[in-house]
């Protein structure tokens, strides 16, 4: 099942800014044969691309059909985004600033396709899009692979203590010369507890596999197909089942009003002492003050973020003082490679809905 998706994603993608194996939408199929008259008479779509460093793969696919218009100002500048938007048939909304009912306004009726470029869309409001049955699409899977890499760095990083490691040097505190020196937790035989076991989760478990681990363990609303669990050797268990057991606990859910906050002081009170928690999904999901207390005084081992509440995360916050959390200023998905594949989804998100059909990953 994961290989389903990894593939699907390859075959989306391909290695160039073109779409390979994939099957095309007319739109794309007219753009690239140069044969239906209102396509290549011209530009019969306007698509706001929201973001100036929108890589360049998804703007040329657009190009071949769409006038783009693209705002220029890095912090985005809202006026000028709201300006530009105005009368567009289609939206690459690259950042993630709030997609809500003051640019949906401020677009027109005419607005008929909008996609993200990201996985998580906690920044737009849904139900307004929906209401104004706009398809919204988003980038999920093409990002899980960068994403998990990412997660078992923080994973390591956090249990084998590479940050209060790095400060022992600055400090000139090495003191090797102890045998129980900056001693961290395996990773060989443990339990990893899944908080969302979707793309993301399921490939920092192919990952993990690697490591040895004993078992895997989630917490999803549905079960996972059977296949997958078997696959992993995953387990599905209650949320308080989940922070007991795991000796490592990934955050790996979308932000929702049901998930929010739900890793509070309850929560790591339930945890192992020796516990390490990996939040790469969002910072929301964590009560930050509860963390920071349980880190602090010691109630679980040590956390590995690439997510914070807020963002970015003051260089004064006071979880920035601990030796036992490895932070990062989420760069998940950052990378070269999956950064044009999501503007090459994104763009193929916007041309289906620009041509009626469903999109490559409809976010609902
Ligand atoms: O695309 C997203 O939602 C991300 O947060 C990637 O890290």
């Amino acid at each position: 099942m994961l290989n389903r998706f990894i593939g699907l994603s390859a075959a989306i993608v391909g290695r160039s800014s073109r779409v390979s194996g994939f099957p095309f939408s007319p739109l794309l199929k007219a753009g690239n044969q140069s044969q239906n008259r209102t396509m290549s008479a011209g530009k019969a779509f306007k698509v706001l691309v929201t973001h100036p460093e929108v890589p360049q793969e998804g703007i040329d696919l657009l190009k071949e059909n769409c006038e783009i218009i693209q705002v220029q100002s890095v912090p985005i500048n809202r006026a000028e985004l709201l300006e530009k938007i105005r009368g567009v048939d289609g939206v690459l909304w690259g950042g993630h600033e709030p997609l809500n009912a003051e640019a949906l306004d401020a677009a027109g009726p005419q607005l008929k396709s909008i996609s993200t470029m990201s996985a998580g869309i906690d920044y737009v409001d849904v139900p307004e899009v929906k209401r104004r049955k706009i398809p919204l699409g988003h980038t999920p899977t093409v990002l899980n692979t960068a994403v998990a890499d990412l997660a078992v760095g923080l994973l390591i990083a956090a249990s084998r203590r590479f940050h209060e490691g790095r400060k022992t040097i600055d400090n000139d505190k090495w003191e090797n010369y102890h045998l129980n020196w900056l001693l961290g937790q395996d990773i060989r035989d443990s339990t990893v507890g899944f908080y969302g076991f979707g793309g993301i989760g399921q490939a920092i478990a192919k990952r993990l596999s690697g490591f040895d681990i004993d078992k895997v363990l989630y917490t999803t609303r549905r079960r996972v197909h059977k296949e997958i669990e078997e696959e992993f050797n995953a387990k599905k268990v209650d949320f308080d089942t989940l922070l007991a057991e795991s000796d490592f606990v990934v955050i790996a859910s979308p932000l929702t009003k049901d998930t929010q906050g739900v890793f509070n002081a309850t929560a790591f009170n339930k945890m192992k002492q020796t516990a390490v928690l990996v939040n790469i999904a969002r910072g929301k999901i964590v009560n930050q003050d509860d963390l920071y207390e349980a880190l602090k005084s010691n109630r679980i081992f040590s956390a590995g973020l690439d997510v914070t509440d807020p963002e970015p995360l003051s260089p004064k916050d006071k979880l920035l003082t601990l030796d036992n959390v490895v932070i990062l200023p989420h760069i998940g998905s950052a990378t070269k490679r999956t950064r044009a594949d999501m503007s090459t989804i994104a763009a193929h998100n916007v041309l289906r809905g620009l041509a009626g059909e469903p999109m490559l990953s409809p976010a609902y």
